[in-house]
């Protein structure tokens, strides 16, 4: 039986370019405010679990990454070809250096991510001994098409998966490793435990947990960032 205190360790895929974004630089390293989004990112990661060990996955170009003020439980490896590469790059760091039992690994692009859901998600994960993952529900109408619709999906148990997804780390290393040698499409770390017959908790996030994509997310994660921040400087 796992401990409930088990070690945690983060993973932040942050190797991608960010094309959909359109900036002149990989969307990660865009300012909002005072910081970058993965500055912003890791200080969430650093007040959920403070000095827990963070791996950030960086491309082998990176220029940016050496000038960020981050602290020392911070950690780089080598990004991969697609995000779950670099996952997995950071996986296998974290197994041969690191006695970890949970890892949650959590987008670069999602720094809005409130530290009481993560906690939330930590607890139900270890309570339950199951991993799961941060989630929110739909709440528009879906329709299914391309030009016209072809069918309105019934949305009552749609959910669209955020990050952190938080599972064992043997268990993930192993789905991720089979998954990619199966050449399975894996856009998330819960679509390889699910290949691999695993359960994933749905675990209920906010929907301004949003992964910044297209240009039109800045705004909105700059206002809420500073809303963030104004509140975190009230509570204090
Ligand atoms: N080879 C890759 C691709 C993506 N990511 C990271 O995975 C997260 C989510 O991926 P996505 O939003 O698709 O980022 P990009 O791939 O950079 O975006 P785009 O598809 O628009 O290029 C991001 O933090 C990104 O940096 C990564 O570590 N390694
Ligand atoms: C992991 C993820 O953020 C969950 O919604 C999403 O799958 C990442 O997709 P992307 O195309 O790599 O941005």
């Amino acid at each position: 039986m796992t401990d409930f205190n088990a070690s945690i360790a983060f993973v932040v895929p942050a190797a991608g370019v960010g094309a959909r974004m359109q900036a002149n630089k990989p969307k990660q390293y865009i300012q909002l405010g005072n910081k970058t989004v993965l500055e912003h990112t890791i200080d969430k990661l650093n007040t959920t679990i403070p000095n827990a060990l963070i791996i950030v996955a960086i491309s082998e170009d990176d220029a940016y990454f050496p000038e960020l003020d981050l602290p020392s439980n911070v950690i780089t490896v080598l990004g991969g070809k697609e995000r779950a590469d670099s996952v997995l790059n950071a996986l296998n760091y974290l197994t041969i250096n690191h006695v970890v039992d949970w890892v949650l690994v959590h987008d670069a692009a999602r720094p809005l991510v409130l530290p009481n859901d993560i906690l939330k998600l930590i607890s139900t994960c270890q309570s339950n001994q199951c991993g799961g993952i941060l989630a929110s529900k739909v709440r528009d109408t879906i329709k299914q098409g391309s030009h016209f619709v072809d069918a309105t999906v019934p949305r009552e148990t749609l959910w669209q998966a955020q990050t952190p997804q938080m599972f064992l780390l043997n268990e993930l290393t192993s789905a991720l490793t089979n998954a990619l040698n199966a050449h399975v499409a894996i856009t998330d770390e819960a679509s390889a435990i699910e290949w691999a017959g695993g359960k994933v908790q749905l675990i209920e996030s906010r929907a301004d947990n949003i992964k910044l994509t297209t240009p039109d997310d800045i705004a909105i994660a700059e206002f809420l960032i500073a809303k963030q921040t104004l509140e975190n400087n009230t509570c204090e």
